[in-house]
């Protein structure tokens, strides 16, 4: 849900960007806004832009043509110590969590905070004591505190991902970016950090984009759907009253062959919506 305190709060915007990588068009005219606080989940197949569309927001790529304002700074116009001053605001997680393995589950998230470190990194003993509470009290939001001196790579696939929340986290962000979360996890645990994600963009009023590629997972954690099939956005709603049925038949309608259509319906129909979500 929007925060009520600042409905017109745009934090991020997209005007009409077009994204080629030779030949490809990974970004057709892409526009969208997204408000303060709002929990926005990209769906679409494989190879429909989701990614590419998460990485201009946080100036990883650079658009052929169109505009992104970000937290009101033009990205595409940034580099150097403002484009990292941005980037510090904007928390990413990754589908394949990108911890260091060998390090502790609390060093991995002190490195959250490396962008402010001075002087040389020695391990743990860089990062001070208020970035150790600290990781320690974000390590206590994602339940893991227990685990804060296990190595990274002995937890389950959920808990690292929950590892890299508590790592993004160590930055402050406003807004968080999050590409395909769950695309390496069981039902449950997808379920749960998607959960958990909801949970903490609610508390510190945290704006959220997520690509996802199940319909039900997004209608269940996000505030709004945005569609992408070929880089172009195909549908743009709010989940309320909307039905897996019903993001199917927006697909459904912009499929131009069957084979299309089959794909699209193999992956939307994985997994069911409880009917308390629809
Ligand atoms: N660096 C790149 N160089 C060349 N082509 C690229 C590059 N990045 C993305 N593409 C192409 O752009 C299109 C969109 O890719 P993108 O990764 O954004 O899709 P996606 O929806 O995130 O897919 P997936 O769900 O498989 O991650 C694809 O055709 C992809 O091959």
């Amino acid at each position: 849900m929007t925060n009520p305190q600042t409905p017109t709060d745009t934090v991020i915007t997209l005007s009409s960007v077009t994204k080629r990588f030779g030949a490809t068009t990974a970004l057709n005219g892409v526009s969208i806004e997204v408000e303060r606080g709002e929990i926005v989940v990209l769906l679409g197949l494989s190879g429909s832009g989701k990614s590419t569309l998460l990485r201009h927001v946080d100036g990883l790529e650079q658009p052929t043509d169109g505009s992104i304002k970000v937290l009101g700074e033009n990205v595409a116009g940034l580099s150097g110590r403002p484009l990292r001053t941005l980037r510090s605001k904007v928390g990413f997680i990754f589908q394949q969590f990108e911890l260091v393995p060998s390090l502790s589950v609390l060093e991995n998230v002190l490195t959250g905070a490396l962008a402010t470190l001075r002087g040389p990194r020695l391990g743990l003993w860089s990062y001070g004591r208020a970035n150790k509470l600290a990781a320690l009290g974000h390590l206590d939001r994602v339940g893991l505190l227990d685990r804060a001196y296990q190595r990274a790579d002995t937890l389950s696939g959920g808990q690292q991902q929950r590892v890299a929340i508590a790592r993004a986290l160590m930055q402050n962000p406003e807004i968080l970016l999050a590409d395909e979360p769950v695309a390496s996890l069981d039902p449950e645990s997808s379920d749960q950090v998607m959960a958990l994600i909801r949970e903490i963009a609610l508390d510190r009023g945290l704006t959220v984009l997520c690509s996802l590629h199940q319909v039900d997972l997004a209608l269940s954690w996000a505030d709004r759907i945005v569609g992408l099939r070929h880089g172009e956005v195909v549908l743009d709603t709010p989940t309320v009253g909307l039905t897996k049925a019903q993001v199917m038949e927006i697909y459904g309608r912009v499929a131009t062959t069957t084979s299309e259509l089959q794909a699209i319906e193999a992956e939307l129909l994985v997994g069911s919506i409880p009917d308390s979500a629809r």
